[in-house]
């Protein structure tokens, strides 16, 4: 027989719930910042730079032809027209990576590759295509009929960065612009952040393995999966741990070994008030600090969070739409402090509200909608339905309706806050 201390904890009815900026703020001088690790430059796609970097060199290092061309004189151009045009001598050729072998003087050109280092003494590169090519006595020559303005289509050295110019700041995501820069710059063993390591639990009764046949009463365990892929997208390296039974003594003992070995411990499920539900009582153990248990928002509002051994421990809904907003709203700014990022919270801007809105609310509400562009306005839409328990539509939302405490609800056309969530749909 199953049987539950019922009486066990008070303390899982009494909560007092604190506003999310409040929840946010007890957790971060937790999210302590992690060591450095230095990782090749083929690997480094979403890793977070641990130091600044400043440019070792100009770039472009030498002035760059940008067309495939002659590289000339500009001045022997002047008053050159249709019908008074003008005869160079081609003198050098001067493919990419290769170095002019003559100068140039008044009079002469050299054969030059777009990329190709231009000759000092040359101010301008004429393409192909405004020249005509004659020969005389064995010399090759150009022929021009328009002048050409001095720098024309050439790159100066330090047109993009100058030498100890800060290219990239340390807390930056590294994708495919940083990741040019760094080659560019010679810099191949990347110095970033190592990644938080996250356990993961699950907790009920209920869950099935996702390969095991369905049964009549139980339901796969999608959380786990779901929670791995938001630490992956939030910087973190997701360890999934046996799930553990709702029974407090092994739960206890189960995380109290995962804190030896990682960085961060989520749980999901069993935080709220039912008889099975042990988190509340696992996070008010001697040993374990907690610093909240209820958050005025919804879904998440048993999100709990506690300190053990100076590491952060996340006891999440098990309701997917809780779950999943408790991670984005606290679990990713922990792990983005960890990681060193200058700005570790969604990013929130301002957009108009697509429909009515109409349910009323005591605590803060975080809708899950989709952001849509008509006639250049921003419009987010709220999902169809978005309660706490409802899994289907997170995969259809880019941002987080917010919706504030209110006993009249919102209607369409008002100005909204939206928290972009992260991978564009
Ligand atoms: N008497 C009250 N009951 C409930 C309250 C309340 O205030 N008083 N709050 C409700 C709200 S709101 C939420 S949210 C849930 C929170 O429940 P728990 O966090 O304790 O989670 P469980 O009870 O373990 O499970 C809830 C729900 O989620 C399913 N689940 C659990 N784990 C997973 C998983 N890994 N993958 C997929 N689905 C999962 C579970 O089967 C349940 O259906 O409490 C309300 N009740
Ligand atoms: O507050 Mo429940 O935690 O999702 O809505
Ligand atoms: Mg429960």
């Amino acid at each position: 027989m199953i049987t539950a201390d019922r009486n066990s904890n008070d303390d899982k009815f009494r909560r007092k719930a604190i506003s999310v900026k409040e929840g946010q703020a007890k957790i971060l001088p937790y999210a302590r910042r992690i060591e450095t690790e230095y990782v090749s430059l083929p690997m480094v796609e979403g890793r977070i730079l641990a130091e600044d970097i400043k440019a070792p060199h100009p770039f472009p290092h030498f002035r760059r032809s940008g067309m495939d061309g002659f590289a000339i004189i500009s001045s022997d151009t002047a008053g050159c027209s249709t019908e008074t045009p003008v005869y160079l001598e081609v003198v050098d050729e001067i493919p990419c990576g290769s170095l002019p072998s003559v100068a140039l003087s008044p009079g002469t050109a050299a054969r030059i590759m777009t990329g190709a280092k231009v000759p000092d003494e040359a101010d301008a590169v004429v393409m192909f295509e405004m020249t005509e090519a004659s020969a005389g006595q064995g010399k090759d020559y150009i022929q021009l009929k328009r002048e050409i303005k001095p720098g024309s289509n050439i790159t100066p050295v330090g047109l993009e960065l100058a030498e100890g110019d800060l290219i990239l700041e340390k807390g930056r995501r590294l994708s495919a612009g940083e990741i040019s820069v760094l080659a560019t710059f010679g810099i191949y063993d990347v110095p970033v952040a190592k990644r938080p390591r996250v356990a993961i639990f699950s907790t009920g009764s209920e869950l099935l393995g996702v390969e095991e046949p369905l049964q009549d009463g139980r339901i796969r365990n999608s959380n786990t999966y779901m929670l791995a892929s938001q630490i992956r997208n939030a910087g973190g390296e997701p360890h999934i741990l046996e799930a553990i039974a709702d029974d407090l003594t092994t739960a206890r003992q189960k995380v109290a070994e995962a804190f030896a070995l990682y960085d961060v411990v989520i749980t999901t499920g069993g935080v709220s008030v039912g008889d099975f539900d042990i988190m509340a009582d696992l996070v008010s153990g001697e040993d374990v600090e907690m610093l909240f248990n209820k958050i005025m928002m919804r879904p998440g509002s048993v999100t709990t969070a506690a300190v053990k051994d100076g590491k952060l421990l996340f006891a999440l809904s098990g309701n997917p739409g809780a779950c999943f907003v408790g991670f984005e709203l606290f679990v990713r700014p922990a792990l983005g402090t960890m990681l060193g990022m200058k700005s570790p919270f969604l990013r929130e801007f301002q957009a108009e509200l697509g429909k009515d809105y109409a349910k009323i609310n005591n605590f803060t509400r975080f809708v899950r909608g989709r952001l849509d562009f008509a006639d250049g306005r921003l419009i987010a839409n709220p999902a169809a339905l978005d309660e706490s328990s409802v899994m289907v539509t997170i995969k259809d939302s880019d941002v987080l309706i917010v919706v504030p405490p209110s006993n009249r609800g919102l209607a369409a056309g008002e100005t909204v806050t939206v928290l972009q969530l992260p991978g564009a749909r």
